[in-house]
């Protein structure tokens, strides 16, 4: 069962009457970059959030079909969301780290909760390291004591996939996060995928067919709620086989 890491059967989504995502079959595989691109309100962030059941917290939202993570049903009555997200790591695309709470503090609040180690050696430690994994450590490793608001967006960014890492998630979640980044800080993430992606299953929502291009092994193409296209992304990009994909994947429309 290790071959596949997310894997959706029949699913379907509604908030209230209107149908949003419309029996997606799905198998995601592990330790890659899996890219969900289409149009604005095509479906995909609400496909994200059936993941780890961040969904619910729409209480018009109705969710049917199958959503297996690492073998588990995600949707049984034996599953507790609680526990489900202590392996599913997520990042949004505000950058939203917790204001008052210092750069350290911040790496560090889900690992305390969450009793993850058994002394402060252990957890500046598991900060340290969480911080290096995200390609932030050298840049405030000397201002650990400061708040994120003095830090740019891609920091804050990446502050907030270390905070995720210290969790030591099987999976990490992204709806689009790097729309509200600068070039540069762009660039810094997406290299940063391109480091995590050997350890993690990462699901990257973008409406940028240009940054599914660069980043993901995997593509998904969503539209209206339902997938036209899946697979290897070099072969999606360069030879799809709907029309449809062909027009998004060269700019027709989005
Ligand atoms: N809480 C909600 N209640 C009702 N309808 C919703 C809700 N959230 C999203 N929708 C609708 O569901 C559809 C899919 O939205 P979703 O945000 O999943 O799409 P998306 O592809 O991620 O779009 P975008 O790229 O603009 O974020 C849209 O028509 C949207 O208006």
């Amino acid at each position: 069962m290790r071959d596949v890491a997310i894997e959706t059967r029949n699913l379907h989504v509604h908030y209230g009457n209107n149908h949003v995502i419309k029996g997606i079959n799905l198998k995601i595989p592990p330790k890659v970059v899996f890219a969900l691109m289409g149009p604005s309100g095509c479906g995909k962030s609400t496909l994200l959030r059936t993941f780890n059941r961040l969904i619910e917290l729409n209480p018009n939202a109705r969710v049917e079909g199958s959503v297996k993570i690492l073998g588990k049903e995600v949707y049984s009555p034996e599953t507790d969301p609680v526990e489900l997200r202590k392996e599913i790591g997520m990042v949004f695309q505000y950058p939203n780290p917790f204001p008052h709470l210092t750069i350290f503090e911040n790496v560090a609040s889900g690992v305390k909760l969450n009793k993850l180690v058994s002394s402060k050696d252990e957890l500046k430690e598991r900060v340290e390291w969480a911080l290096k994994k995200a390609a932030l450590w050298d840049e405030v490793k000397d201002r650990l004591k400061d708040y994120p608001g003095g830090i740019s967006g891609g920091q804050r960014q990446r502050l907030v996939i270390a905070r995720a890492l210290a969790m030591r998630p099987k999976i990490l979640l992204m709806d689009e996060p790097t729309a509200n980044i600068d070039p540069v800080g762009v660039q810094k993430i997406e290299e940063l995928l391109f480091e995590l992606k050997g350890e993690y299953t990462i699901v990257l929502v973008t409406h940028s067919p240009a940054q599914a291009a660069r980043v993901s092994d995997y593509v998904a193409f969503l539209y209206l709620g339902e997938i036209v296209e899946v697979g290897p992304t070099r072969k999606v990009f360069e030879n799809p086989e709907h029309e449809l994909t062909e027009k998004y994947v060269t700019g027709a429309f989005g």
